[in-house]
């Protein structure tokens, strides 16, 4: 078990959980990872269990920031060291997020602060995702020189409209109304409500996963916490979110030039700061994503994510991958002066994208082969 995720059980039957890694935002590494598998396993096989919760704690104390993704300095470490823990990895905390997907009891998530990357995979596929008007929410993986992981193809393309390739692609931050609007939450709280509702959880009477279901329905009800974004809320402006439904990814670039605003101008300048090559790649990925059952999309991202630290295909070593430069920029050497290969959108082919959807393994050998 990992002293960096605290457990408990409550006397009425609920899970609770509390990432403690407040230093690193609460960055998962592979030891929190397996030990929230070993939890919810435990739990989901509990009869007594009614109910799981999780949130973050930051320097501040409980709550105030959820979970800012996978560790990437560690990422960075073990693709140079070629460190074999990095794959499993990968596949834990991928059956991971589908375990939470699939979970038959209620999971609810206080997505608090930074919710990204890794974070919005402990979190997307739970039954209730409470946001705050601290919420920093993202699938920020392109400026790091990887893709929307941990279901983040099943879940961006699964929002309306073509939002889903406009957050995956740029890495855009958003807040309460966004999420709400998106379908990315389901209720927006105060931040000042967290407590209480932590405490709440261990006193509603319920005895089964259903009538617990009910019981925290009625008791958010009561609380006034929204389920709609405030009025007025517009959190993307339409030339933008009709840019990103172009075919590929020159006609995003040409619309976005061509709709003029300062919306579309801004949405570009971001674009052209991401790696070039996992912007190709991600597009393709939701748009395959759309029509895939969460299990094959979670083996499209397997597939993925072993080309990005292995990019054979490319002439690459691991240590020259896009991956371990984006990460080198944002968090080792800090200069955020990623030198991406290629530097420009214009400069990727077919040829470089096309071999990312290629399994590396035959489909009875796939890591995640079991998941249904
Ligand atoms: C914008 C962020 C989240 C916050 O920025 P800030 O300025 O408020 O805070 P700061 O960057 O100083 O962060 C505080 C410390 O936390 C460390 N940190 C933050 N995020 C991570 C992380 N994901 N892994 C490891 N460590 C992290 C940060 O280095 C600071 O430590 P020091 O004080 O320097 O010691 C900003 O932090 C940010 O952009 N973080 C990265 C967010 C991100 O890219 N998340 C996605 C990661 S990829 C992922 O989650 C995929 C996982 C799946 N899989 C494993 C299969 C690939």
């Amino acid at each position: 078990m990992s002293e960096l995720v605290h457990l408990e059980r409550t006397p009425n039957g609920v899970g609770r959980i509390t990432l403690a890694r407040p230093k690193a935002l609460n960055a998962l590494d592979l030891g929190m990872v397996r030990a929230l598998t070993q939890a919810l396993l435990a739990w989901r096989d509990d009869p007594s269990v009614v109910a799981v919760a999780i949130r973050g704690t930051s320097k501040e104390g409980p709550f105030g920031a959820f979970c800012a993704g996978g560790d990437i300095r560690f990422f960075h470490q073990a693709a140079l060291a070629g460190d074999a823990r990095l794959e499993d990895f990968f596949t834990e905390e991928y059956a991971l997020n589908h375990l939470i997907h699939t979970y038959p009891k209620p999971y609810i998530a206080f997505m608090d602060g930074v919710v990204m990357g890794g974070g919005m995979g402990i979190s997307q596929g739970g039954r209730w995702r409470i946001v705050t008007e601290r919420t920093k929410m993202a699938m920020p993986e392109t400026n790091i020189g990887l893709f929307p992981d941990v279901a983040g193809g099943y879940f961006l393309s699964r929002c309306p409209g073509h939002v889903g390739e406009y957050l995956g692609l740029t890495g855009a931050v958003i807040g309460a109304d966004a999420a709400l609007a998106w379908g990315l939450a389901d209720r927006a709280a105060p931040a000042a409500d967290l407590p209480r509702a932590w405490d709440a959880l261990a006193q509603l009477d319920a005895d089964s996963p259903a009538a617990f279901d009910a019981a925290w329905a009625a008791w958010m009800d009561a609380a006034g916490w929204r389920s709609a974004p405030a009025a007025g809320a517009a959190p993307l402006a339409p030339e933008v979110q009709a840019a990103f439904a172009a075919p590929d990814v020159a006609g995003i670039v040409a619309a976005l030039e061509a709709a003029g605003t300062d919306a579309a101008r801004h949405t570009l300048t971001v674009l052209r700061q991401r790696c070039p090559l996992m912007v190709h790649v991600v597009l393709q990925q939701i748009r395959r994503a759309r029509g895939m059952a969460l299990a094959d999309e979670l083996r499209m991202e397997r597939d993925l994510v072993r080309h990005c630290f292995h990019p054979h295909h490319l002439g690459r070593s691991p240590a020259q991958s896009e991956t371990v430069e984006g990460i080198r920029a944002l968090a080792v050497d800090k200069d955020h002066q990623p030198r991406w290969n290629p530097a420009r959108l214009e400069d990727v082919t077919p040829a470089m994208v096309e071999p990312f959807f290629v399994s590396p393994w035959p489909a009875h050998a796939h890591p995640l082969r079991d998941l249904a």
